[in-house]
């Protein structure tokens, strides 16, 4: 709702009034339509100021309306209202103004802005355009240049930068609402011909195909297939080329194509999705909303590797106390070194001081005494990380968070190291650590709910999207590869080429393919976990090189391995690099001979492969997994594996995570393909559709927010 008063004497204010974030909703808006009426219509208000209750103008439309029949008076007639009221409007912007929250604001005379107000445009994140004038206004107020960056890339600007901007006229310190009633007071009376957006022209600019031009190349490269972004750029070029009425037609239409594409439901999805991982919940009954957090204020790392380094950077950065320890003195350097580098650089680019004090280098392991949690990121080997928790249980005060940054070892084996097994979880970091968002909180059978809710919290508070998963090989996401990389093998003797299969994946949004990426991350990380459980060793030539454990295998990796091609780092790997440490990768005549050999020698008649086998190959037997691990209670529900698929694995965000996409593909259809697959290939167990994909079938294939009450049934029956 709004509420209306009057203040000082002749100012309206209109308080949008809808928790948690003040959004548009139909009662908001209907809100807005009958206070802004009344101050109109009231002679003793001169002017009038928009403000939103609790510290918070507008987070924009409510999304959870785009889902439905969207009733209630629409947006763009209530600011073409407001702004051609002839009272002065003020927009009082203190918390956000975001997507229509800022074009609402955009509609007003004045805006005044809190200084640590933040703005933006982000509707291009939910697959959408600001449709509410945003996308013709911004244009006219600040130029086609600034306005292009902020709607194609949704990013928030600070209250500093909107004033330089030229989005607002004024920041201030103070209380927002006090200073914008001085403002509408000062301007009561005064023309407004000149502060209505929708009658400037746009910033003349002197070459506009050329800029639209290569605007629109960037922006096709950077979006890998999202069309929002295209839209986006398309509506601008309007407000540049047309005048106003017309341009906003245009909004509309382009608006129109977006609000029901697939891309615009999945980005939605997702951002509820990302929302909902934070109310976890165990198969024991532990829960977000009771189990208590203990505060943390000191955390020491152990293991100054590459994932040390950039977990101990992202906690610094987040103004933790650091206790960093690795044991060899010449790695400790290095890694103060580069760990020191790194703090610099990041400080840099956000124009703060490097949080260099923060962290401390100890070669010995008693400096992790007073902890409150630490995190282990030795060496992937459980010999070497049991002996690190013996250490730490004896070490440590009472009441020490134990947890391991393992990427797939048994999480429930470390903690039956310690005296307190429930101390124990695992926080599996994605690489770079204080780079990319994801991280897997994995909860063993014993480990406390105050343990995860720590984690669970640490995780919020070092900027991670945190998703609580339960104990089994690989986790959620490094479980769900392992059919997908397998997938991509087998592709490989039937007929198809790294390229291929690549060209497949990335057409279809990955930024990479599972054999650029494999070639980037190193081929020996699989070909050791490989060798430990005893897959990769030389066998006889003929049917029984291929067969392990009475299915089907590839041994093509370990292949490569033996010949000391580990990707990137070597200069060889499923491509070549033009040194070692290259970056390009580039066709490799050796791999194709090689391949041609090996499959002649293995009785292989390679056949044509086209992208659509390899996308449903690779992505169902993914996706397959996926569902096993909903049925094994691992995940909490499909909006968790879509969340670590966003976040650590490059799932394009507009096809929504993989289990959005197997429902928008249509589960009938991605169970049909899988027993085709399996019927082919009986020998490999991954392509076999699993119980809750059937059931889900069975059931109707209901929408994905439904699955977890076939997921309940399902558990209750076995
Ligand atoms: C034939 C078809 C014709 C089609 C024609 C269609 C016409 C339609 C025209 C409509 C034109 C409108 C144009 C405008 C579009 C928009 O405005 S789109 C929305 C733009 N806004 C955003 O993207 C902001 C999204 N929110 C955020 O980024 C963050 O939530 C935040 C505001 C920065 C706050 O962050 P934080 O403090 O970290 O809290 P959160 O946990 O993220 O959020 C708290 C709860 O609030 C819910 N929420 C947030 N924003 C919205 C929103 N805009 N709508 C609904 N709900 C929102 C969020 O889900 C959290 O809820 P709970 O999890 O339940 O607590």
């Amino acid at each position: 709702m709004a509420q209306y008063s009057r203040i000082s004497g002749s100012v309206g204010l209109i308080t949008l009034k809808s928790p948690p974030v003040n959004a548009l909703s139909a009662v908001v808006r209907q809100g807005i339509v009958d206070t802004v009426e009344k101050a109109l219509s009231d002679p003793k208000v001169k002017s009038v100021v928009i403000c939103g209750q609790n510290g918070i103008f507008c987070g924009g439309a409510d999304i959870k309306e785009f889902a439905g029949n969207m009733s209630g008076p629409p947006l763009v007639p209530i600011i073409h209202a407001i702004e051609a009221a002839n009272k002065p409007m003020v927009a009082a912007i203190e918390g956000i103004a975001l997507g229509g929250g800022l074009e609402l604001a955009l509609g007003c005379h004045y805006r005044v802005a809190h200084a640590k107000a933040r703005l933006g445009l982000p509707e291009v994140t939910l697959g959408l355009l600001p449709a509410a004038g945003g996308s013709q206004r911004l244009p006219r107020l600040i130029g086609v240049p600034a306005a292009l960056d902020l709607i194609t890339t949704g990013r928030h600007v600070t209250a500093a930068e909107a004033l330089q901007l030229g989005i607002v006229d004024q920041v201030t310190d103070h209380k927002t609402v006090d200073v914008a009633v001085k403002l509408a007071l000062s301007v009561a009376g005064k023309p407004l011909d000149a502060r209505r957006i929708s009658t400037y022209l746009c910033p003349p600019l002197s070459a506009l195909d050329p800029l639209f031009e290569e605007v629109m190349q960037k922006v096709r490269q950077r979006a890998r297939g999202a069309i929002a972004p295209i839209a986006c750029v398309q509506a601008v070029r309007a407000a540049a080329a047309l005048p106003y009425a017309q341009g906003m037609e245009r909004e509309k239409e382009l608006m129109a194509t977006l609000f029901t594409s697939g891309q615009a439901r999945a980005l939605q999805y997702s951002f509820f999705a990302q929302r909902a991982v934070s109310k976890w919940s165990t198969p024991s009954g532990a829960r977000w909303d009771t189990s208590t957090p203990r505060p943390v204020h000191k955390v020491a790392v152990i293991g100054l590797g590459t994932m040390g380094r950039g977990i101990a950077v992202a906690l610094a950065q987040a103004g933790l106390s650091v206790v960093t320890v690795e044991p060899q003195e010449k790695q400790l350097m290095e890694a103060k070194q580069a760990v020191s580098g790194m703090l610099e650089r990041g400080a840099k680019k956000r124009g703060v001081a490097p949080p260099l004090n923060n962290i401390t280098y100890n070669s010995n392991i008693q400096a992790v005494a007073d902890v409150d949690l630490v995190i282990e990121a030795v060496f992937e080997d459980m010999a070497l990380k049991k002996k690190v928790f013996q250490q730490l249980s004896v070490v440590c005060k009472p009441g020490t968070f134990l947890c391991t940054n393992t990427s797939a070892l048994d999480v429930d084996q470390l903690a039956s190291q310690t005296r307190t097994p429930e101390l124990v979880v695992g926080m599996h970091f994605f690489a770079p650590a204080n780079v990319m968002k994801l991280l897997e909180v994995v909860y063993g059978p014993r480990s406390s709910p105050q343990a995860l809710a720590t984690a669970m919290q640490l995780g919020k508070k070092i900027g991670k999207v945190s998703v609580a998963v339960g104990n089994c090989r690989g986790f959620v996401g490094n479980r769900m590869l392992k059919p997908y990389i397998e997938q991509a093998f087998f592709l490989l003797e039937e007929g198809a080429t790294p390229e291929l299969v690549d060209r497949a994946l990335e057409e279809f949004g990955f930024s990479m393919g599972i054999f650029k990426v494999s070639d980037l991350s190193g081929l020996d990380v699989g070909w050791r976990v490989r060798k430990g459980d005893g897959l990769a060793e030389p066998r006889a030539t003929g049917q029984s090189a291929r067969i392990r454990e009475g299915r089907r295998y590839s041994p093509l990796g370990d292949l490569l391995c033996e010949q000391g091609r580990f990707g990137q780092k070597t200069g060889r790997g499923w491509y070549q690099y033009s040194k070692p440490g290259g970056r390009e990768p580039s066709s490799d005549p050796w791999f194709h001979s090689f391949l041609k050999e090996y499959r002649a020698k293995h009785g292989l008649v390679p056949r044509a492969i086209d992208h659509q086998e390899v996308l449903e190959r690779c992505l169902y037997a993914l996706i397959n997994e996926g569902f096993r691990i909903l049925e094994d209670g691992i995940a909490a529900g499909p909006e968790d594996i879509d969340v670590i698929y966003l976040f650590g694995y490059g799932w394009p965000s507009y096809r929504g995570g993989p289990m959005f996409y197997a429902g928008m593909v249509g589960l009938p259809k991605v169970l049909d393909r899988l027993e085709h697959y399996y019927q082919a290939h009986p020998d490999v167990p991954y392509l076999q559709p699993c119980t809750l994909l059937r059931r889900l079938v069975a059931s109707g294939s209901p929408p994905v927010h439904k699955w977890r009450e076939v997921i309940k049934k399902l558990h209750s029956q076995l």
